[in-house]
């Protein structure tokens, strides 16, 4: 959402989006999102810059390898760090950029893999992914479908990153992680629906 507000231009786009494809006469529903592509794109590319595990649980090495020209010994720990993967200049044009466009082919979503990971890679992939993007998506389309944003007095978001406990329950390192505080000021000004 503070994406969004901050980008208005976007904000406008996946709510025509909606109205075109949901209207207003009924709630948006799961078998809506495949008609929301632009939607899907807002939602991977706040994944991009914002990944709930900026860091992936860490990974045990089951034998001697080699990545990317580094020996790697068996049983060592290996942290990927998809923030900074999914920042790379040398992966991505204008990274720091907020453009749910760049998954957008012929008005399409791109399945894009690497380097995009915010749910992990390999055998040990999140397999909650499809459930996890049904729901974000839903509950992104339901809350631009049934309120109009205001980003509140001063204008401002504040969107410093800072330190802190993750609640990372269902994952199987109970390590505290760094990860990203989100402090903001949102003003609901209208809603279309009492309730959602
Ligand atoms: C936006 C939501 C979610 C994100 C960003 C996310 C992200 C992740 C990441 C990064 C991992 C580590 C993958 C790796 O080690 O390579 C993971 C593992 C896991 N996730 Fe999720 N997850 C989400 C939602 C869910 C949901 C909804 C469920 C269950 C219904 C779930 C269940 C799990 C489980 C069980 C693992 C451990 C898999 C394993 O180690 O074999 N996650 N998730």
């Amino acid at each position: 959402m503070v994406l969004l507000l901050t980008h208005p231009e976007v904000m406008r786009k996946v709510r025509s989006e909606v109205d075109a494809n949901v209207g207003t006469a009924r709630m948006v529903e799961e078998s809506d999102i495949a008609n929301l592509p632009y939607l899907q794109c807002v939602v991977k590319e706040t994944l991009r810059l914002y990944p709930v595990a900026p860091i992936i649980p860490a990974h045990e090495a089951m034998e001697d390898c080699t990545v990317s020209g580094f020996d790697v010994r068996r049983g060592t720990m290996v942290l990927a760090n998809a923030w900074a993967i999914q920042r790379d200049p040398n992966l991505w044009d204008t990274p720091e950029e907020f453009r749910p466009e760049r998954f957008l082919d012929a008005g399409a979503v791109t399945a894009v893999t690497t380097p995009l990971m915010p749910f992990g890679l390999g055998r040990r992939r999140c397999p909650g992914e499809g459930l996890a993007m049904r729901l974000v998506s839903l509950t992104l389309a339901a809350l631009v479908q049934c309120f109009e944003w205001d980003i509140g007095e001063g204008g401002v978001i504040d969107m410093s990153e800072g330190g802190g406990d993750a609640i990372v329950s269902c994952l199987p390192t109970p390590k505290v992680r760094r990860v990203h505080a989100l402090c903001f000021n949102i003003n609901i000004v209208r809603s279309n629906y009492q309730t959602i």
